[in-house]
């Protein structure tokens, strides 16, 4: 009989435990009823799906098979599934990737649904958090880069979207179809050559743009260097949006925005908090090797959880916490 909840991943299915009585069987998407569209990308569709064995909820991401293949980023692909089986095992800060399967036309993966929608929208409704709001959410967003980065794996396009809230409030990162999971040798030098992708056969090396304009870091525009301090930038420009509503380079064109990002040109709104500033201010920084944290080593990012701004911070209960109401 068809399990009364998804094999979990990761996939391929994992072999029955001993005493599971019955060989889990792959889902297909008859397994599932399609509801809302929540999301699209430029390789995929994402719908809001109810497991009808179980009832719950899901966010099934959908693939054309065709699309993929004729825009060749299959490696995109890979790489996302690849990424979200690694974080499978991190109880928080991650949307969870249950399994995947496909049929003639299309890829599905079947990731948990954050009820709760986008960090973008909650700033959005209320204009900018409230100072503890914003840290609380700060502290998340660190504590998930911490373990992302510790597999290897920078998100490279980070931005309010991308960060969801599940049904408790907490903080759930998405979307890693431009992520970049570096080998071994790579996570020590933290660096990574910006690879020429299947999409791109030009011998010179050209950026195969991964990023969001607003957030996008100054070494990826300039010399295609893809370093999880590059996520760092990012985390900067979403500390900062929080608390001031908008992200810190705005202009009328994605060119005039990289040409602020080069050029450093941002600055904060009268009231900003003197901590957030200056956490901000070590954020971004146009050198990537001289951002805070970008020298801590280990798995945490011990200089940037000890600045002032996060005084108070209970970093080992957060999760367990309720978070503030955003108001
Ligand atoms: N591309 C993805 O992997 C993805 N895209 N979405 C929806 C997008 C909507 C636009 N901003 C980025 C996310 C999701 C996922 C992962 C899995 C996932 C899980 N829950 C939600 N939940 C939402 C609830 C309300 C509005 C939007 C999303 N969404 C997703």
């Amino acid at each position: 009989a068809t399990p009364a909840t998804p094999v979990p991943t990761p996939a391929p299915t994992a072999s029955p435990a001993p005493s599971q009585s019955f060989k889990p069987t792959k889902r297909t998407a008859k397994d599932y009823i399609f509801g809302k569209l929540i999301g699209e990308g430029m390789f995929s569709t994402v719908f809001l799906a109810k497991d009808i064995h179980s009832g719950k909820e899901y966010a099934i991401k959908v693939c054309e098979k065709i699309h993929i293949i004729r825009k060749k980023k299959r490696e995109y692909i890979k790489r996302e599934k690849d990424a979200l089986n690694m974080l499978f095992s991190v109880p928080h800060g991650f949307v969870k990737l249950y399994c995947t399967f496909q049929d003639d036309e299309r890829l599905y993966f079947v990731l948990s649904y954050a009820k709760n929608g986008e960090l973008l929208n909650h700033i959005n409704t209320v204009g900018s958090f409230e100072l503890n709001v914003a840290k609380f959410y700060a502290a998340e967003l660190l504590l998930a880069l911490e373990k992302m980065h510790a597999k290897g794996i920078i998100h490279r396009d980070l931005k309010p979207e991308n960060i969801l809230l599940d049904e408790n409030m907490h903080l759930q990162i998405a979307d890693f179809g431009t992520a970049k999971i570096m080998d071994p040798k790579e996570i020590k030098s933290g660096v990574s050559i910006q690879e020429e992708d299947e999409s791109r056969n030009e011998r010179s090396r050209k950026i195969s743009f991964v990023g969001t304009p607003q957030y996008v870091s100054p070494e990826l525009l300039h010399n295609c260097l893809d370093t999880r301090t590059s996520d760092l930038w990012a985390f900067g420009c979403i500390i900062y949006q929080m608390i001031s509503g908008l992200p810190p380079f705005r202009a009328a064109t994605e060119f005039l925005i990289f040409q602020k990002i080069l050029k450093m040109e941002y600055e904060f709104p009268e009231g900003f908090p003197a901590d957030a500033k200056d956490l901000v201010e070590k954020l971004l920084v146009l050198d990537h090797s001289k951002r805070i944290g970008a020298d801590d080593q280990g798995e945490t990012y011990e200089s940037i959880r000890n600045h002032p701004f996060f005084a108070g911070i209970d970093w080992d209960n957060i999760w367990e916490q309720t978070p503030p109401t955003i108001s």
